[in-house]
């Protein structure tokens, strides 16, 4: 309840806030799974289940003072959508809860809601006249704003398809680190350890693994023979096509994924500048490079639109530009996004995208390869974006038939926009957005 009334009032991020609220805690393995799910879950149905309450609270919800919400909402998060915690449990930890924190007005409003809610037992249906969009952002929890905006780009079958897969829990998935070991080698040794482990479907280079507990914890991972990635953030270096000796810029590195897999791909041979904004997270970087065994990477903090000051023009033979975005690629693994979200949020951050993108492609030797990605959906941070660059820059073309993922996963391109626009129903990965551009020689 803690962390969710953190998140609601100042804003903290879900994961960060849970983490640190968990280490502190000291919980069995169990319970914090259970924590986990409790947060994210209550997170994930946050409008569905106001929704509901705002049935059985005479006030509404809003009015509510914020503790009483989180714990509410927590409380028949529990009711409605878990089916391994008695009802009358969850009611009962809700009193002793509110009783704790507040007065015996506040736990008997909590025992009075919430028994309303298990009479009723499952969700009231929804109001009737809802529309289409109405009717699939209550259904599956995503603001209004967003899902009118995904059928005006995809149509509602697929909008909703985007929001059901939302609310899934995300795979494991870890990328192999092929200066040390091959894929099935790994694999091999996974699956003799019991581990439920089999190739991914969208990468070579990646092993999904089911009930595998974290892998951050294990000697593959301390070895530096894996690294935990979702498979669409694996297909970003390989679109890059980056080969041994070659000189690349990744403009925004943190926490290193992507150019740990690109320095892979090169067989350590070249160099690689990774930069990011924060000192810290340039930091991760290096760390990552280490653990990996990885030499060619050199860490840089700076701000990428300052890099066209710092290296001479045309001077890298690959570029990656994985943007800063709004996430809602990601929602499966960070449900408050959201809601925390706005449609402003995506004019601002795309007009960062396109000066961080134009800055760029000043550094970009002829002949070379630019890729842009984010791990977001909607056009205006994606395919906009790619339209307004290559009208402005004749001197490139788009590229995405040309790249080593277009052999494979060719259908997800489109004749009349750039890039490939991946969503998390199609592969049960997250959505991504990728882009291949190429200066002309
Ligand atoms: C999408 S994440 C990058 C993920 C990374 N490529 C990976 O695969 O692990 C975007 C990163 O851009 C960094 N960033 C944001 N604004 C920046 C700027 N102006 N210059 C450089 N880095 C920036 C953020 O700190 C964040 O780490």
């Amino acid at each position: 309840m803690d962390v969710l009334l953190r998140v609601e009032q100042e804003g903290a991020y879900s994961n960060l806030q849970l983490n640190s609220s968990l280490q502190k805690a000291g919980l069995s393995r169990e319970d914090a799974g259970l924590a986990t799910e409790l947060v994210y879950g209550t997170l994930s149905r946050l409008n569905t289940l106001d929704f509901m309450l705002d049935q059985f609270v005479s006030k509404g919800v809003a009015k509510l003072q914020p503790w009483v919400r989180c714990l509410l909402r927590m409380s028949l998060y529990q009711i409605v959508y878990l089916d391994r915690i008695p009802s009358h449990a969850a009611v009962n930890e809700a009193v002793n809860l509110a009783k704790k924190r507040g007065h015996q007005g506040i736990s008997g409003m909590v025992n009075g809601v919430l028994r309303s809610a298990l009479r009723t037992g499952e969700l009231p249906a929804l109001p009737s006249g809802l529309d289409e969009a109405e009717r699939i952002s209550l259904e599956h929890s995503h603001p209004l704003w967003l899902v009118k905006e995904w059928i005006g780009r995809f149509g509602a079958e697929t909008a909703e398809a985007i929001c059901r897969a939302d609310n899934e829990p995300p795979a494991v998935s870890v990328r192999v680190n092929t200066t040390m070991t091959a894929r099935d080698k790994l694999l091999l040794e996974m699956r003799e350890q019991g581990l439920d482990a089999f190739p991914s479907q969208l990468s070579p280079f990646g092993i999904v693994v089911r009930g595998g507990g974290n892998l951050a914890l294990s000697d593959w991972y301390r070895d530096g023979v894996l690294s935990i990635q979702d498979e669409s953030s694996m297909l970003v270096a390989e679109a890059l096509s980056p080969e041994p000796g070659m000189k690349v810029l990744d403009c925004c590195s943190a926490p290193g994924g992507k150019t740990s897999h690109i320095a892979e791909l090169m067989e350590d041979q070249g160099s690689i500048v990774a930069c990011d904004l924060y000192p810290h997270k340039a930091e991760l970087v290096a760390q990552q490079a280490e653990r990996l065994g990885l030499g060619s990477i050199e860490t840089i903090a700076i701000d990428a639109l300052e890099l066209p000051q710092r290296y001479p023009a045309m001077s890298f033979d690959r570029i990656l530009l994985d943007a800063p975005c709004t996430g809602l690629g990601v929602i499966r693994r960070k449900p408050d996004l959201k809601w925390s979200k706005t449609p402003g949020d995506r004019i601002e951050i795309s007009r960062l995208q396109r000066r961080l993108l134009n800055g760029a492609a000043e550094l970009l030797k002829p002949g070379g390869i630019l890729v842009y990605s984010t791990c977001t959906i909607g056009s205006a941070e994606n395919e906009e974006n790619v339209k307004d660059f290559l009208s402005s820059h004749p001197e490139f073309v788009s590229s995405d038939q040309d790249s080593p993922l277009a052999e494979r996963l060719g259908s997800l391109l489109s004749a009349d926009q750039p890039g490939m626009q991946i969503l998390p129903q199609q592969f049960g990965s997250d959505g991504f957005y990728i882009a291949v551009l190429r200066r002309l020689s």
